[in-house]
């Protein structure tokens, strides 16, 4: 679906990635943890496209997209969601759903996407009329991730959605992460809450230094000791998060 090659990218004189090599496997979830600094961050703009890389090659659906724009990319179907708060907080949230497809003309094409979105997502479609500041926390990240499917995305990059949350509002979004993955998208997640974060994907990628330290199924990586004695000590319990997609079937 995805792959960087020998990415080297960073801003002004410093470089922060240092020759990332990754694969990203179709219809799965892949979580990125590290360090902070680490360039998780940084790499999910290479892929979206708001940092251009100094060297290598962005590979996606077997084109090399690395030259293309942010919009380009976006038309393509990889779709960024960053670590802010991103809606826009006097809007509604219908508004702000119909606001995810800006890039496509078809207006029917908007409306029938909204009516999707609005029966995928209960809370969607339960706070329609809401101005989106009016929700919490936990609340907008759902109406973040919803924004997204107005593109039909066949790459969604999620940078810390849990980030600030409640440990209720943490389950939900994950349980999102791993519908979207049902649905048949490819997910990139940053996590802090690494824990979680692999419990919930597919694979599991250690980035140290600006480079790709260790691969692995994201229950290798949980069971990891050197993987917990450095990024698990402090995350949220296991059982907050749900299965990873892959191994959640039939519903
Ligand atoms: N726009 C920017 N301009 C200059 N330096 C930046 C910019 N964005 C990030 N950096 C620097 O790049 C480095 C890597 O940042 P990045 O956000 O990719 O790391 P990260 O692994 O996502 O870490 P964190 O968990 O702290 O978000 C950091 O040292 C950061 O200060």
């Amino acid at each position: 679906m995805l792959r960087l090659s020998g990415i080297t990218a960073g801003y002004g004189a410093g470089l922060i990635l240092r020759g990332v090599d990754l694969s990203l496997p179709a219809g799965q979830v892949t979580c990125l943890i590290g360090p902070n600094g680490s360039g998780k961050s940084t790499t999910l703009k290479t892929i979206s496209g708001l940092l251009r890389p100094q060297d290598g090659t962005v590979t996606f659906r077997g084109e090399d997209i690395s030259r293309l724009s942010a919009r380009e990319r976006l038309l393509r179907g990889i779709v960024h969601v960053p670590q802010d708060r991103s809606l826009f907080p006097a809007m509604t949230v219908r508004e702000n759903i119909e606001m995810g497809g800006f890039v496509l003309r078809d207006r029917r094409l908007v409306a029938q996407r909204w009516e999707e979105i609005a029966a995928t997502f209960r809370l969607v479609a339960e706070r329609a009329d809401a101005h989106a500041g009016s929700l919490s926390g936990g609340e907008q990240k759902t109406v973040e991730i919803a924004r997204t499917l107005m593109l039909d995305p066949a790459l969604i990059l999620l940078d810390e959605p849990s980030i600030g949350l409640d440990p209720k509002s943490r389950t939900a979004v994950f349980r999102n992460v791993a519908g979207l993955a049902r649905s048949g998208r490819t997910v990139l997640l940053v996590e802090q809450n690494a824990r979680s974060g692999l419990a919930v994907s597919d694979t599991g990628v250690v980035l140290e230094g600006g480079r790709v330290a260790l691969t692995g199924t994201g229950a290798d990586l949980l069971t990891d000791p050197e993987v917990g004695r450095l990024y698990l000590g402090a995350g949220t319990a296991v059982q907050d998060a749900v299965p990873a997609a892959s191994a959640v079937s039939g519903d």
